[in-house]
């Protein structure tokens, strides 16, 4: 190992010292359904009805008794029930009623038979196929009886969970107060998209990239804007920003330069749990706590603060908002396609594109230059290519590790 990265802490480590700390937050509010895609539930959620709410037709065909179908004879239609409109007649004993997907079967029904399986002859139906007793009848609560849990605390509000609270008639839901997180970036060469750039300045890239993802992950951002390299500009914002957020977020500053204050500032302010991990690019994490929040400070370029938001602080926004699915991404072994330069000593996010091959296998391409300031090999990539630490040089049809870009990163 070189020596430089002797003293590093694992991302394993640097995770799990840092998800240790944390308390969920509990504060909750009331939402309706339409305004409650991307929150989390406060609490866990119960049925209030059966479902389905009665027994009813899970094909288009016909009700029967099982007694006038062994009879082997045609027989007549009674009524008709439809979706919304059940059959409420008495049904005579010899014949069956003509019914449509969703009704409720009339009371004496001992099972459905779909049409394809039947044919009329004159006024009467002539049964084609065996019938077994319960055959296409959906039973109430066969899906969910009244009472049971169908959420559970902690769950992200989507396209899955929301249709089902709908499909209970569950018009409200209790969910977590967002979190507030508030961001700044710093650097005296940084100025805002839309300005122009004097010489020696860059483009903010970070604050971007964070607001954009914490956007994403449904929590409210207090922007604070670009902060000056200097401690008294820096102290105002880390107060302004421990005053207003559970969760804190600089980019920048972080490393070892004679304009880096932001770990000095964690430490003067709040307390350092841990600075400097073993991963590429984002070796110069700092995580800590202030007076009311949590603090992270992002290196400053720009792949290195993208790839420690995702690895660090998407786990410890979950934690914090309870939720129990883990929010580390999934990782799956695949062939490198192309050669891959590693040095060892840190664990390695290179980005890469995955593909299927001719051959129908997984596949995994450098998307080029992996410097952590080259944003462009990453806007290409739709995987990180997790190379260990003490891996060393890639050659192309060697195994590797990937981690699919979840929806936080694509597009
Ligand atoms: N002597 C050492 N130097 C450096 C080390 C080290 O261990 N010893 N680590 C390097 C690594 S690795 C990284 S990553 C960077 C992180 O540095 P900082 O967090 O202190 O960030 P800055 O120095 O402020 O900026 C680094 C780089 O990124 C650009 N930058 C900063 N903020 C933004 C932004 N919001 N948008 C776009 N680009 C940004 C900045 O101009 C610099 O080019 O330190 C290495 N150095
Ligand atoms: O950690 Mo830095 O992000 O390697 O460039």
């Amino acid at each position: 190992m070189e020596s430089f990265t002797a003293g590093l802490i694992s991302l394993e480590e640097a995770q799990e010292k840092m998800l240790a700390q944390l308390t969920p937050i509990t504060d909750s509010l009331s939402v309706p359904l339409t305004e409650a895609a991307g929150r989390i539930t406060a609490r866990a959620v119960t049925s209030p009805i059966d479902v389905p709410p009665f027994d009813n037709a899970a094909m288009d065909g016909y009700a029967v008794r099982l007694a006038d179908i062994n009879r082997g004879i045609p027989l007549p239609v009674a009524g008709k029930a439809f979706a919304g409109a059940p059959f409420t007649g008495s049904w005579p004993a010899g014949s069956v009623i003509r019914i449509m997907t969703g009704a409720p079967v009339p009371a004496g029904c001992e099972a459905v038979v779909m049409q394809e399986e039947t044919e009329q002859r004159d006024d009467a139906i002539i049964f084609n196929a065996p019938v077994n007793a319960g055959q296409n009848i959906r039973l109430i609560g066969d899906d969910i009886r009244a009472g049971t849990g169908v959420l559970a605390a902690g769950v992200r509000l989507g396209a899955a969970e929301l249709p089902l609270l709908a499909s209970l008639g569950i018009a409200e839901v209790s969910v977590l107060r967002k979190l507030r997180v508030a961001v700044f970036s710093t650097g005296d060469e940084l100025q805002p998209v839309g300005q122009p750039l004097a010489a020696g300045q860059i483009y903010d890239t970070n604050r971007f990239t964070v607001s954009l993802m914490l956007k994403k992950l449904g929590c409210e951002v207090i922007d604070l804007g670009i902060i000056k390299d200097d401690p008294n500009a820096l102290r105002a914002a880390f107060e302004e920003a421990d005053r207003q957020a559970d969760v804190v977020i600089s980019t920048g500053g972080v490393s070892v330069g004679e304009a880096d204050f932001t770990k000095t500032m964690l430490e003067e302010l709040g307390a350092i749990t841990f600075w400097k991990l073993a991963i590429k690019p984002g070796k110069p994490f700092a995580f800590g706590r202030l007076a009311n929040s949590w603090f992270c400070g992002l290196p400053g370029n720009p792949v290195s603060a993208a790839v420690t938001f995702y690895q660090l602080v998407v786990p410890l926004l979950a934690t914090l908002t309870g939720q129990k699915k883990s929010a580390l991404p999934p990782r799956q072994k695949v062939r490198a396609a192309t050669r891959l330069k590693k040095t060892p000593g840190r664990l390695d996010f290179q980005r890469g594109f995955y593909r299927r091959n001719d051959q129908g296998e997984l596949e995994v391409h450098s998307t080029g230059p992996q410097g952590s300031h080259v944003f462009s090999s990453f806007a290409q990539a739709n995987c990180f290519i997790v190379l260990e630490r003490e891996r060393e040089n890639v050659e192309a049809g060697e195994w590797v590790e990937i981690e699919p870009f979840n929806a936080l990163l694509e597009g």
